[in-house]
């Protein structure tokens, strides 16, 4: 812009500015319709007009001129739904009824627990054990009494996703599953819905809008194979501040999608954001739509109704094996067993990764990682284990969070170094905590 023009616009901001303030002044006057007037007002306004108290509370937004007061009217008449009310949803509601949307659904099955506080800015400990869409609807009421919320306490699943979607202009996914993800980037595609769709998981973020412009990708269209592994939050970890990134985004993607005025940037693109490692920042071209897409393309092949019925099916679609081997009973023991075998000589072999065992161990346990001896990144480490139980003839337990690592460990044990006397911890840290000592912490 050149100086003339920067200062054009600037007069133009000023005189909004004075407008605005002059119709505050006017509220204040008007003292006595405070409170209930007002709550009247604005619940009465159609969807075509902004009362007075919306004036004011919309302001600066409608300040940009890409929103302007046409903006903030397509805001009011737009009904957007979120899917998963956790670290993605809530930042993402908070800024979607600040900004004023008409109608917000929010879906959720699950309930407030204490893990969940970190991230999930609209709960607090007195939330812990209510249904999520209730404590969060709670909250963004008390801060935006204008915005029709409506709850859906059950999980979306192929028998409910058409009819709730189909009520709703805009959805955004915030949700953790692979099925999930497929089943409402299928429904929101077959019902010409754009879908907002993000992920994080530790310092990694990532962002793309979908079904939308001629030929924008469905979520099937880019990832037409399910993931071979989904790691989870609760096993990978996450920071607030990165998956509060994402669920930012995509309130304002939906907002841009809404007020029209700015051109979609992420038609086809991916957002990518990394709190550590590389450009904080990037924008990666992604595929447009796939012809060969079995929901979308030239010869689709799934239907709204096969997948309300149940015909095609998501779980054998997603059905990732958990690919841990089984272990003959034999050589499993129960926690219990193993708080009184420890008490004679042994090891104990914790292998989880070198960042859990930091945040709490079992005395006198010897921490390799899996993926230390899966990889044979430390042989001496396993070299030495291995000499000391065949040296001393000591039994070799196994140990890791839940009892799955565990299992591997042990067959890798047995196989490939020979160990004979190696067990599994059934149930690991997990399982400890429950039956052997309440003290040692859960994560
Ligand atoms: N099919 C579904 N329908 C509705 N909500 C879903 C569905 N699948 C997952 N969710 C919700 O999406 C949210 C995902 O958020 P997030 O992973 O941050 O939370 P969490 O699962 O509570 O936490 P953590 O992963 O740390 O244990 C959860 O509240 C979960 O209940
Ligand atoms: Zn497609």
């Amino acid at each position: 812009m050149t100086r003339s023009e920067l200062n054009a616009e600037l007069a133009r901001l000023k005189k909004r500015i004075a407008e605005l303030e002059n119709d505050i002044a006017e509220l204040d006057k008007d003292s006595c319709s405070a409170g209930r007037a007002r709550e009247t007002e604005t619940t009465t306004e159609t969807e075509t007009e902004l009362g007075r108290e919306e004036y004011i509370r919309y302001g600066r937004q409608m300040l940009v001129p890409e929103i302007g007061k046409p903006g903030q009217l397509a805001l009011k008449k737009t009904k957007v739904l979120v899917v998963g009310a956790g670290g993605l949803g809530c930042p993402a509601l908070t800024y979607l009824s600040g900004a004023g949307f008409g109608t917000i659904g929010i879906v959720d099955d699950d309930t407030v627990s204490l893990s969940n506080l970190p991230r999930q800015t609209l709960y607090s400990t007195t939330s812990i054990g209510m249904l999520k869409v209730d404590a969060a609807v709670e909250v963004l009421r008390s801060r935006n009494e204008n915005v029709k919320y409506v709850c859906y306490p059950v999980a979306v699943r192929h028998d409910n996703v058409f009819d709730i979607v189909r009520q709703y202009d805009i959805v955004l996914d915030c949700t953790d599953t692979a099925m999930t993800r497929y089943l409402l980037g299928d429904a929101t595609r077959l019902l010409s819905k754009p879908l907002i769709s993000a992920s994080a998981l530790r310092t990694e973020a990532q962002l793309v809008v979908l079904n939308v412009g001629p030929d924008g990708p469905c979520y099937r269209c880019l990832f037409p194979n399910p993931p071979q592994h989904v790691e989870a939050c609760s096993d990978a970890g996450i920071i607030g501040p990165v998956v509060a990134v994402a669920g930012t985004l995509q309130a304002l993607e939906a907002i841009k999608l809404v007020s029209g005025h700015i051109p979609t940037a992420q038609q086809r693109t991916m957002t990518l954001f990394s709190a550590i490692y590389g450009p904080a920042w990037r924008s990666v071209r992604i595929r447009g739509w796939q012809k060969s897409c079995i929901v979308c393309g030239d010869r689709a092949t799934v239907t709204e109704s096969d997948i309300t019925s149940g015909k095609y099916d998501y779980s054998e679609f997603c059905g990732i094996p958990d690919g841990y081997p089984d272990i003959d009973s034999s050589l499993s023991i129960s926690v219990k067993e193993l708080e009184r075998r420890i008490k004679t000589p042994h090891v104990l072999l914790d292998v989880r990764d070198r960042t859990q065992y930091g945040i709490c161990n079992l005395p006198d346990s010897i921490n390799l990682p899996l993926s230390e001896m899966l990889g044979y990144d430390n042989p001496a480490a396993l070299c030495s284990i291995v000499d000391q139980v065949n040296a001393e003839a000591l039994p070799l337990f196994v140990i890791c969070r839940f009892g799955n690592d565990s299992r591997t460990a042990v067959q890798l044990l047995r196989s490939s170094h020979r160990i004979r006397r190696v067990f599994d911890v059934t149930g690991g840290l997990d399982m400890w905590t429950e039956h052997v000592d309440s003290s040692f912490p859960r994560y």
